[in-house]
């Protein structure tokens, strides 16, 4: 790609991303160069790559590979005449890892995908709900004799999957660089498996893979429904724990909830350990947080941040860490810029689209489920027909709890509570409304069951 055509995408860039971003985060980059699929952008500070690579990554790939070039991933690199960054030794010490700067990425030994110099041990906050999957990442990270084989890593979106992937590949690198491992996402798996098809380069393929020591497949719920790729990565499979080797995978979800990939690959992918990453718990998210704005603390140390902040993106941002991460960088960001204290005030304002967003939805079974807990009643029977003053008054607690916290409509409601005309879920609402004010009991219970649907 030439200068001029990163001028046209520039053009477009500023249409999408309006004025004041595109002079804030566009503007400060250079293009630097387009080499085997890598464009190279130079930027003036990390700070600014590491915003640019998360918030506007995608959408620069996204419009290079839409005019033409061939890209595959985008690197940052910190001009060198604008800040000082550690260099890397060509060696895969692992200090230099540890050392090294965010925005950097490095090749494996063997022509595996780039691995993210931030994703080690020492980055991955270990909660409750990751504890299991940390413990098992690292036991196989010390490249002791193998124990159970594959590991099975698996969790929803932005949970540390290819955090924890990572991870291993940089711990085995220092601790065995005897090993050869081998890193990619199963889509590059098939890349590879469809290029050799196609340059008549099977052996090489087959070859390669089983080679390999330590085989790391990341997403692999990617090769469903693609027969031919799912069939050599049977075989490599299969190849690899004959020999003994180890295998890690990694998935959005458990090896038999994925569709479309054959029966006995799922079962070979349950035979060794199956570790799932739950959702982030608040006190996790407030881990993460502070180890983040620690690392902050070190770029900007006259940033100050208001008690409070911290607590309320733990108790208000979704599960998802990517964009819990997402939002105090852009915090960081915006705070820097104008030169303020990070405030509650400033944090509403500045991050109220992510705020709105990851407002959490709150379903009609959830009520139905809490509020006949709370008066001790069956679910069946709150849905039922019997109209008894200890079904009828929770189920219309429930009715008003559903009209008041989420959006579904007085029809929808009834047809919820089996099949009900919306009049009488009206009723029901209008009801408890005059019993909030008349019965300080119900106001109570009302009260403390949508502080336990909205926790
Ligand atoms: N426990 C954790 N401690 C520190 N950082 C974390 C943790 N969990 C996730 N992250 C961070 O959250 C971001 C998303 O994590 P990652 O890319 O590993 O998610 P994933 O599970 O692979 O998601 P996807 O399904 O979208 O690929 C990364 O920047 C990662 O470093």
């Amino acid at each position: 790609m030439t200068q001029e055509q990163w001028g046209a995408l520039r053009q477009e860039l500023l249409k999408t991303v309006g004025q004041n971003n595109f002079k804030t985060w566009i503007d400060p980059i250079e293009f630097s160069e387009l080499d085997s699929g890598v464009a190279t952008f130079h930027v003036p500070t990390n700070f600014v790559g590491n915003y640019v690579s998360q918030n506007y990554g995608d959408l620069i790939l996204h419009q290079m590979t839409r005019s033409g070039h061939d890209v595959q991933r985008i690197s940052f690199e910190v001009a060198a005449n604008t800040a000082s960054r550690p260099t890397l030794p060509s060696t895969g010490a692992p200090v230099a890892v540890a050392n090294s700067t965010p925005t950097e990425t490095r090749e494996l030994a063997m022509t595996g995908a780039p691995l993210d110099g931030r994703f080690t041990f020492e980055s991955f906050v270990v909660g409750k709900p990751n504890e299991l999957a940390n413990a098992a990442a690292r036991r196989v990270a010390e490249g002791g004799p193998v124990t159970f084989n594959p590991l099975f890593l698996y969790g929803g979106v932005g949970l540390g999957k290819t955090h924890l992937m990572h991870a291993i590949a940089w711990e085995l690198q220092s601790r065995r660089p005897d090993l050869n491992v081998l890193y990619l996402s199963a889509e590059q798996f098939m890349y590879r498996f469809v290029q050799a098809l196609r340059d008549r380069k099977m052996m090489d393929f087959k070859e390669l893979f089983r080679s390999v020591d330590v085989l790391m497949v990341d997403d692999v719920q990617f090769i469903a429904g693609k027969d031919s790729t799912q069939e050599e990565f049977f075989h490599t499979f299969n190849a690899l724990v004959d020999q003994n080797k180890q295998i890690i995978i990694s998935a959005d979800r458990a090896p038999g909830e994925i569709k479309d990939l054959e029966d006995r690959i799922k079962s070979r992918l349950q035979c060794g350990l199956v570790v799932d990453l739950h959702p982030t718990d608040y006190e996790l998210r407030l881990g993460i947080l502070q180890t983040k704005v620690d690392s902050y603390r070190a770029q900007y140390p006259d940033l100050q941040l208001a008690d409070g902040v911290l607590e309320f993106l733990a108790h208000r941002i979704s599960t998802n860490v990517r964009v819990l991460e997402g939002a105090l960088t852009r915090l960081f960001a915006f705070a820097s810029l104008v030169g303020r204290e990070i405030t509650m005030e400033l944090t509403q304002d500045c991050l109220s689209d992510v705020l709105r967003a990851s407002e959490r939805k709150i379903s009609v079974e959830e009520i139905q489920r809490k509020v006949a807990e709370h008066y001790n009643i069956r679910l069946s029977d709150m849905i039922g027909p019997k109209r008894v003053r200890t079904f009828a008054r929770p189920r219309q607690i429930a009715m008003y709890l559903c009209k008041q916290l989420t959006s579904r409509s007085l029809p929808e409601i009834g047809r919820r509570f089996g099949g009900r005309d919306h009049t009488t879920v009206m009723h029901g609402v209008k009801r408890v409304e005059e019993l909030r004010t008349a019965d300080a009991q119900i106001s109570d219970d009302l009260e403390l069951l949508r502080r336990a649907l909205e926790a």
